[in-house]
């Protein structure tokens, strides 16, 4: 459930990820509340086994520098992963809204945790926009997923590893 370490190059499917990554548009995809777990992401539509669904959108930063400057509370919302050189990186979701999209929340941040049925997963990418080559978290779907279906990921590695220690998830799903 965790990205490889080996960034891939050309995620399959329909969409223009690399638009909807710029436009935070992805379609299909709605906020909700689910009690007991607060904000979550649902689906609007189905989605197929491989499809992309969205990114873990946020600031790109250095895991060292993260680890100095942020909470426990604002881990939460940090994706850390290990780019294809071995270097650890963390993308930073800690804000609400980002800057670069200020009129809408995006929809990797909200994702909740299972480690017993989650129906996404995370992999990287480096995708090549104008700016230069960039690493990109993509949320794939594991299985088929019916319109109405909540989106699970496992938090797992991310979190035990790099900024969870010590701190056990308290959810049992
Ligand atoms: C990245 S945030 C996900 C969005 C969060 N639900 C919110 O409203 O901000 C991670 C937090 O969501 C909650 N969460 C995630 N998965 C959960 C689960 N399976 N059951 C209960 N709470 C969960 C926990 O409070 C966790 O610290």
């Amino acid at each position: 459930a965790i990205p490889p370490s080996t960034p891939h190059r050309k995620p399959s499917g329909r969409m223009d990820h690399m638009a909807a990554h710029g436009s935070q548009r992805w379609k299909g995809l709605v906020i909700s509340h689910i009690e007991g777990k607060g904000r979550a992401v649902l689906t609007t539509r189905s989605f197929k086994a491989g499809e992309v669904l969205c990114d873990y959108h946020g600031e790109v930063v250095t895991s060292d520098q993260t680890h100095a400057a942020t909470s426990l509370k604002e881990t939460d919302f940090m994706f850390f992963y290990k780019n294809g050189a071995g270097e650890k990186f963390c993308i930073d979701a800690h804000l609400d809204k980002c800057p670069c999209h200020p009129d809408r929340e995006t929809f990797g941040r909200l994702i909740n945790h299972s480690r017993k049925r989650p129906n996404i997963r995370p992999r990287l990418f480096s995708l090549k926009f104008e700016s230069g080559e960039r690493d990109v978290l993509l949320f794939m779907a594991i299985r088929d997923i019916k319109a109405g279906e909540e989106l699970l990921f496992n938090y797992g590695v991310n979190r035990k590893n790099y900024c969870g220690e010590g701190l056990d998830l308290e959810w049992n799903d």
